[in-house]
C-alpha cells in the first residue's frame, strides 16, 4: 500500500485534518469490496483498513459498503470515529484519489427539497409569473420545499441523460414532446440525516446537531420546459426527478463550526418552532464555484440562505412526521444579491437561454473558513449531459 504522510498535505488544502469528510471507495484489487473512506489531501484513507487493524470499536461500521450504519449509530460515535481517524493520518491506509472509484456514499432514504434563497425565489418567480407578486404569502413564514425523488440521486461524475417530456411555449395550443429543450443546473448543499426520529416528536432547532450527519454539494437539474408546464397546482415534479448529482464527500457538520454565520434579518417574527433568534448562528459561510466546461460562470454564498438547514429539519418534523437514516435533505438553489452569484441558468440568463447543451460539463465546489485561517472543502460534484436516449413514444 503506498505510504502517505501528513506533511505531504499542500498548503492551503481544503481537505485537511479539520475537514475530514467521509466517502465509499472501492479499488481495482478489490472492486466488489466498497467500504467507508475519509479524504485527505489527495489520498483516501481506508478507514475500514485501519479500524481493523487498531481494534476500533467501529471497524464494523467502516468496513460497511454504505455509510448509513455509520449514520445510524449517533453523533456521540460520530464524534468518538473523527477522533480516531485523527490518529490514523500519519498511518500506511492511503490510497491515491486517482486510484480509487467513489461511489455514491449513503443508501437515500426521502429526498426533500427546498426553496431557501429569497434571492432564488424572488428571481424566478417573476420569470415564471410575471405580473404576480415575486414571493408567495407563505414564503418568509415557513421553508417551502417539495419531496423529490431519492432513487435517482447519483453520484458525481455520472453522466445525465437529457430528459424527455411535455413542454407547452406560451404561443403554443398543444403541448409537444421531447428532449428538453431548457435544461438548467440548480447549485444547492445537502444535508443528510443520520439519526432517526420516531414519528410525532418533531425534532427542534437545538436538536438539528444530533440528528444531521454532514454536508455535501448538490446539483438539482431541473428541465425548465417540463417544469413550467407541469408544476401547477402540485410543484415540481418529472422537470426534476431524472437526476440530482451529490458530491462523493460527506463532510461532518462539526466541521463546520468556524464556519457558522447568522442568517439574513427576519421580515416577520417566526412561529416558535422555527424561531432561532436566540440560537447559535444557523447559517454556514460556504463559497460555491459552478464551472461550466472550466469556465466559472457564478459564486453563489451559502451565507445569504434565509432560511438554515436547522428550520428546514424542524420543519419537516413539525407535522409529527418521522425521520430515517438516510433522509436527505437540499438547501434549494443558492443564490446571493449580486448578478456573479444566482444557483440557475434560468436566473443567470434571465430566463432566456442558453441552457445545457449535450457534451456540456457542470462542476460544483465549495469551501468554508475553518479555524486559524484552513479551509474546509466539500467534494465537487460534476455531471456531463449526454444526448436524450430514445426516440418519443409513437415517433
Ligand atoms: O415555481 C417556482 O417558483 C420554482 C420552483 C423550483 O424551481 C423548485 C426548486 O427546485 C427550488 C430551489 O431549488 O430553490
Ligand atoms: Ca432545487
Ligand atoms: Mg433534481
Amino acid at each position: 500500500m503506498p505510504q502517505h504522510h501528513p506533511r505531504d498535505l499542500a498548503e492551503g488544502d481544503p481537505f485537511g485534518p479539520d475537514t475530514l469528510p467521509y466517502g465509499v471507495f472501492t479499488t481495482p484489487d478489490a472492486p466488489d469490496r466498497p467500504r467507508v473512506g475519509v479524504r485527505y489531501g489527495a489520498h483516501v484513507l481506508d478507514a475500514a483498513a485501519a479500524a481493523a487493524a487498531h481494534g476500533s470499536a467501529y471497524a464494523d461500521l467502516l468496513a460497511a459498503p454504505t455509510l448509513n450504519p455509520l449514520m445510524a449509530a449517533g453523533r456521540p460515535a460520530w464524534q468518538a470515529v473523527r477522533a480516531e481517524v485523527r490518529g490514523w493520518l500519519d498511518e500506511p491506509y492511503f490510497h491515491p484519489l486517482e486510484e480509487v472509484t467513489l461511489h455514491l456514499p449513503f443508501e437515500v432514504a426521502d429526498y426533500v427539497d427546498f426553496y431557501a434563497s429569497e434571492h432564488h425565489a424572488a428571481n424566478v418567480g417573476r420569470i415564471f409569473r410575471p405580473g404576480g407578486e415575486a414571493l408567495t404569502p407563505n414564503w418568509k413564514h415557513l421553508p417551502i420545499g417539495y419531496h423529490g425523488r431519492a432513487g435517482t440521486v447519483v453520484v458525481t461524475g455520472t453522466d445525465v441523460v437529457r430528459p424527455q417530456g411535455q413542454r407547452k411555449a406560451p404561443g403554443d395550443d398543444l403541448p409537444t414532446f421531447g428532449p428538453s429543450l431548457r435544461l438548467d443546473i440548480e447549485a444547492e448543499v445537502g444535508f443528510v440525516v443520520g439519526t432517526p426520529a420516531p414519528d410525532n416528536t418533531p425534532v427542534p432547532l437545538s436538536d438539528f446537531r444530533e440528528h444531521v450527519f454532514g454536508v455535501c454539494l448538490v446539483n438539482d437539474w431541473s428541465s425548465r420546459d417540463l417544469q413550467s408546464w407541469e408544476y401547477v397546482p402540485l410543484g415540481p415534479f418529472l422537470g426534476k426527478s431524472f437526476a440530482t448529482s451529490v458530491s462523493a464527500w460527506i463532510t461532518p457538520l462539526d466541521a463546520f463550526d468556524a464556519s457558522r454565520t447568522a442568517p439574513p434579518a427576519r421580515t416577520y417574527p417566526l412561529l416558535p418552532y422555527l424561531d432561532d433568534s436566540a440560537d447559535e448562528p444557523g447559517g454556514i459561510d460556504l463559497r460555491i464555484e459552478v464551472t461550466i466546461n472550466g469556465e466559472t460562470v457564478s459564486r453563489p454564498p451559502f451565507s445569504a440562505m434565509y432560511w438554515t438547514a436547522a428550520q428546514q429539519l424542524a420543519h419537516m418534523t413539525v407535522n409529527g412526521a418521522s425521520l430515517r437514516t438516510g433522509d436527505f435533505y437540499a438547501s434549494g438553489t443558492v443564490s446571493g444579491p449580486e448578478p456573479d452569484q444566482l444557483g440557475c441558468l434560468l436566473e443567470l440568463t434571465r430566463g432566456k437561454g442558453p441552457f445545457l447543451a449535450d457534451g456540456d460539463e457542470v462542476t460544483l465546489t465549495a469551501w468554508a473558513p475553518g479555524a486559524n485561517g484552513a479551509r474546509i472543502g466539500l467534494g465537487e460534484v460534476t455531471g456531463r449531459i449526454t444526448p436524450a436516449r430514445t426516440a418519443p413514444p409513437g415517433a
